[in-house]
């Protein structure tokens, strides 16, 4: 049996996550590489912090990158630290020392990633990052060696555990926003900075890494329009499920003659709709290629063990491919991104209004919306009796500047006493 040592770089909900998978599953590993993968070093901050926890003891843990890098011994390292900046410059630092990476770091490869793979090449080692988007859910390989003979038309999903989590209990439960994101944290879904989930910059950067791979185009996460959950209530949620849809974050990254649009943001998606179901922590993505027509994938796409499950993937691979010598073998085809102006991308919204309860309220705001040739679905008026009464509408297809302009219109009628919400209706 054939020994192969490798280090992480981080031990927190992934980095355990792979420690235990590489112990719970050891047997079948070998059995299928003929070779025992042992985690000799592990790379973190607080090395206090570790030995309360019940860890194999023959891992040696430091605080100091260097300890890594230079152990010859070590071909293959793990990271699973998160941030962008020091990770990139480990990452570097191991393919000019000839060590193969595998990573789970959307916010390095978003913005890195094409570089990086570049980089690795050039070294002849290999870089992996399968769990970099949708955790456990095996998309990112998917993406490069499965649907790869297809034009991809469009990718459309729940990309973020902890924003669906957070949705899903404040529609099921009731709960708030707070006690949700609370949970979210414990179960070890959400980001070091949970801002990033619910912001929904989480989401952009996973969007962007499978804009990248399945359009061959150099798109990064600035190229996203994000939009995240943190003005969600639960008037919102509860209009949505009375009108028959619910709410979800949604990655959205589309191909035509215009060009590629990427965008992240909560959208009303029919009950029926495969991607309505796809409930707490898990991810769902659905593709359009042009010779497969519709496929989905789905899975738990944050937390421990099923994070760890797409990383140890990643590093029997690399594993597999210094055994037949192919390591540092993958080429990348990217081209320069012809992005499609956002103002062209249209959508129905639903809109939420506070109005005062007066005559000629409905009246006014439909002469606004006639102004910019918006059609109104429908319009409800809730609340009849009360003071300040809500009104619900739902639009035609508008651009999101025309809704913007709109919008601010409406705000400055006197009878409007606040435009609490504007989300986009997907239809798909
Ligand atoms: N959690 C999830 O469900 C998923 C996470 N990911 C990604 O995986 C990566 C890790 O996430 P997760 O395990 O949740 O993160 P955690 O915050 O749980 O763990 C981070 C680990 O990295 C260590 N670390 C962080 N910065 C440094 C540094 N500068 N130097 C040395 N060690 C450092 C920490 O050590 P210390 O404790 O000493 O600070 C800790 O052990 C991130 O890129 C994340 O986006 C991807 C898919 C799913
Ligand atoms: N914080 C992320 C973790 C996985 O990428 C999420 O909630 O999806």
């Amino acid at each position: 049996m054939k020994q192969v040592s490798i280090a992480l770089l981080g031990c927190g909900t992934v980095g355990k996550g792979v420690i235990d998978v590489l112990l719970m599953n050891g047997p079948i590993i070998e059995e299928q590489l003929n070779t025992k993968i042992t985690v000799k070093r592990v790379l973190v901050r607080d090395i206090n912090k570790y030995e309360q926890m019940n860890l194999p003891s023959a891992i040696l843990f430091t605080n100091n990158f260097q300890d890594i890098i230079d152990d010859e011994e070590i071909s293959l390292v793990v990271e699973v630290m998160g941030s962008a900046d020091f990770a990139k410059e480990c990452i570097e630092e191991c393919f000019k020392r000839g060590k193969s990476v595998v990573s789970a770091n959307k916010d390095l490869i978003a913005d890195y990633g094409i570089p990086l793979l570049k980089l690795s090449k050039e070294k002849q080692v290999d870089f992996q990052f399968e769990a970099s988007v949708a955790g456990g859910i095996p998309i990112v390989r998917a993406m490069y060696a499965s649907l790869n003979g297809n034009k991809i038309d469009e990718i459309i999903g729940i990309m973020n555990g902890t924003t669906n989590y957070i949705l899903t209990q404040m529609t099921c439960r009731g709960i708030t926003y707070e006690e949700a994101l609370r949970e979210a944290q414990v179960k070890g879904y959400a980001e070091a900075d949970p801002t990033n989930d619910v912001s929904g910059y989480d989401a952009a950067r996973k969007i962007a890494i499978l804009g990248t791979l399945g359009f061959h185009s150099e798109v990064t996460f600035r190229d996203v329009q994000v939009e995240g959950i943190e003005k969600i209530t639960a008037e919102d949620i509860r209009n949505a499920l009375e009108m028959g849809y619910v709410i979800k974050l949604l990655a959205i990254a589309r191909q035509d003659k215009e060009g590629i649009s990427l965008n992240v943001h909560p959208g009303f998606i029919r009950k029926t709709h495969p991607l309505a179901n796809v409930a707490d922590a898990y991810n769902g993505i659905c593709v359009r290629g042009n010779c497969v027509g519709d496929v989905m994938f789905y899975g738990a796409g944050a937390g421990s063990l099923p994070t760890a499950s797409a990383v140890v993937s990643d590093i029997m691979n690399v594993v597999l491919h210094e055994h037949i010598g192919v390591t540092g073998q993958r080429d990348f085809v990217s081209h320069e991104a012809k992005l499609k102006p956002q103002a062209s991308i249209c959508s129905p919204y639903y809109l939420r209004l506070l109005v005062q309860n007066t005559t000629g309220v409905l009246a006014g705001i439909a002469t606004v919306l006639a102004t910019y040739h918006i059609s109104i679905r429908s319009l409800i008026q809730k609340d009849e009796t009360a003071d300040i009464a809500e009104v619900v509408l739902l639009i035609d297809q508008s651009s999101h500047c025309v809704v913007q302009k709109a919008l601010k219109e409406l705000s400055e009628l006197t009878c409007v006493h606040t435009i609490a919400n504007a989300i986009r209706v997907i239809e798909v």
